[in-house]
């Protein structure tokens, strides 16, 4: 319930820490700065803190300790007022060679939320973690500790490839006027979308303009090439710069302070965002469960640059806008997500989503996990369910009929291969992305998987949650 530093000047040893809800604590007699004399009448000036543990681990029964009381103590733990913190990092003290304690400390994963009781060492805070009911804290480094051990390691890689700056280079040798900033933009759009020979082979065997409203794959009010665009662009979507991204590098706060927020009745819904590695049903869960809440819960309509097609007008699926608006949006920043599918723009756009939300439904999207940052605002409140697939046995089971869009756009059941695909995806994903997960779940069933879908959406609007304390302490938009 203690740790104990000794004075390599005097040799006298101190009261270190008292661990928050620990028998020390609880005792109320030990306080940090407190200088110990004896151990069961064993004087301890000038032993190391090692050999005074010896002489503690040795006792047995009642433990006596004489101390001198630390004359000006720091106000005491149980009167600090607790934090609540998000994990944004791993750690393990038993890989932290710094760490004073390391059965003390505790381990946690990025995502865990935790309750910072303590703060007063600036190096080591103590925790508990959420939900719990131990009713003792743990140590874990502070946040200043853990950046600086970030900072260390940052320094210590070879190399950062900074993709957008790669982006702008070639853009900028692909550009005839390299003052014009907007042509500029839109030619490293270009860059990051130029099409593979895996899309070019689609285009050539999709070329035909009627295949939108036909064919055996079409969804029921959901645009097909939309889809097909989201299915067949995975990894060309539009990807910020890890490397440069100061809220996605690896410099970045490692805890989120976080506070309960529950929506007023009155307030606008919170976005619902469904992400997933390709194939595991976002889009499947997404469509089920609009088609069977179509009044309460909506998609945001795509933006495209292909033209109108003939009866398209009397129940447009698409904003239709031309190709400078659509550019002109991109560097506005406009869209959550973009990109080309058959010569033509697709995208998802801020303000379709707050269009739904305008209209008091709950807006669902499916993204890709890498875009959910940006949609991490105190506007949108986003509410993120990460789905991933069920055990081995089950997800080949339940997959007997699924079928996936092949790159030359047949439907195709699904093989060894993309199962294996599917899982490696989904655990990079999760390992990657944990941290921007408000919920985890398993698309075994997809009857059950749906409604446990829906009560998790109504929970989200209706109880409350931990969200970052931004989105709550400010009413200022972003
Ligand atoms: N729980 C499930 N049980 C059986 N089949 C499922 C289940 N979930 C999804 N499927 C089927 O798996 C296939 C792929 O699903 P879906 O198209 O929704 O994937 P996705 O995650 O949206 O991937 P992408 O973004 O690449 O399109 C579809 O045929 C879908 O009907």
């Amino acid at each position: 319930g203690a740790t104990i530093r000794k004075d390599e000047e005097t040799g006298e040893i101190f009261i270190a820490r008292v661990i928050h809800g620990g028998l020390a604590d609880r005792s109320g007699l030990l306080h940090p700065g407190d200088l110990l004399v004896e151990v069961n009448g064993n004087p301890v000036v000038g032993l190391d803190p090692e050999q005074v543990i010896q002489i503690l681990m040795d006792s047995q029964g009642t433990i006596l300790f004489k101390v001198l009381p630390n004359e000006t103590p720091a106000s005491s733990s149980c009167c600090a007022k607790s934090v609540f913190v998000r994990a944004m990092v791993d750690y393990c003290p038993l890989q932290d060679t710094s760490i004073p304690c390391p059965d003390a400390g505790m381990a946690f994963r990025r995502g865990d939320l935790l309750e910072v009781v303590d703060q007063s060492d600036e190096r080591w805070w103590q925790a508990r973690k959420l939900p719990s009911a131990a009713s003792c804290a743990r140590l874990i480094p502070s946040a200043g500790r853990l950046k600086s051990k970030q900072r260390e390691q940052w320094w210590s890689q070879p190399s950062h490839v900074h993709t957008c700056i790669k982006a702008c280079d070639l853009c900028c040798l692909s550009e005839e006027d390299p003052n014009q900033t907007d042509d500029r933009q839109v030619a490293e759009v270009k860059t990051l979308f130029l099409l593979s020979a895996e899309l070019e082979e689609v285009h050539a065997a999709a070329d035909d303009p009627s295949s939108d409203t036909g064919g055996s794959f079409y969804l029921a009010g959901f645009r097909q090439s939309f889809c097909l665009w989201r299915r067949t662009s995975h990894r060309r979507r539009r990807q910020s710069c890890t490397s440069c991204s100061p809220t996605l590098s690896s410099l970045s706060s490692p805890y989120e302070e976080v506070s309960l927020y529950q929506r007023h009745p009155e307030e606008k819904h919170r976005l619902i965002v469904l992400a997933g590695a390709s194939g595991v049903g976002v889009n499947e869960l997404r469509k089920r469960l609009i088609k069977t809440n179509p009044l309460s819960l909506q998609g945001p309509l795509p933006h495209t640059t292909r033209p109108i097609r003939a009866g398209e007008l009397a129940k447009p699926e698409y904003h239709f806008v031309s190709k400078e608006l659509f550019e002109y949006m991109v560097v506005s920043h406009r869209f959550v997500e973009y990109g080309e599918f058959r010569g033509h723009l697709y995208g998802t756009s801020i303000d379709a989503i707050d269009d739904v939300l305008r209209r008091g439904q709950i807006c669902i999207v499916d993204v890709e996990p890498h875009n959910v940052q940006m949609l991490r605002t105190s506007r949108l409140k986003p509410f993120v369910i990460f789905i991933k697939p069920p055990s081995p046995e089950r997800l080949r089971e339940t997959r007997r009929e699924a079928r996936i869009i092949s790159a030359q756009l047949h439907l195709l059941l699904l093989q060894e291969d993309d199962f294996l695909q599917l899982e490696e995806a989904s655990r990079l994903l999760e390992v990657k992305y944990r941290h921007l997960f408000d919920r985890v779940l398993v698309n075994e069933d997809l009857q059950e998987c749906c409604s446990r879908l829906f009560s998790l959406i109504q929970e989200a609007q209706q109880e409350p949650q931990w969200t970052p304390v931004g989105w709550t302490s400010d009413s200022t938009e972003d």
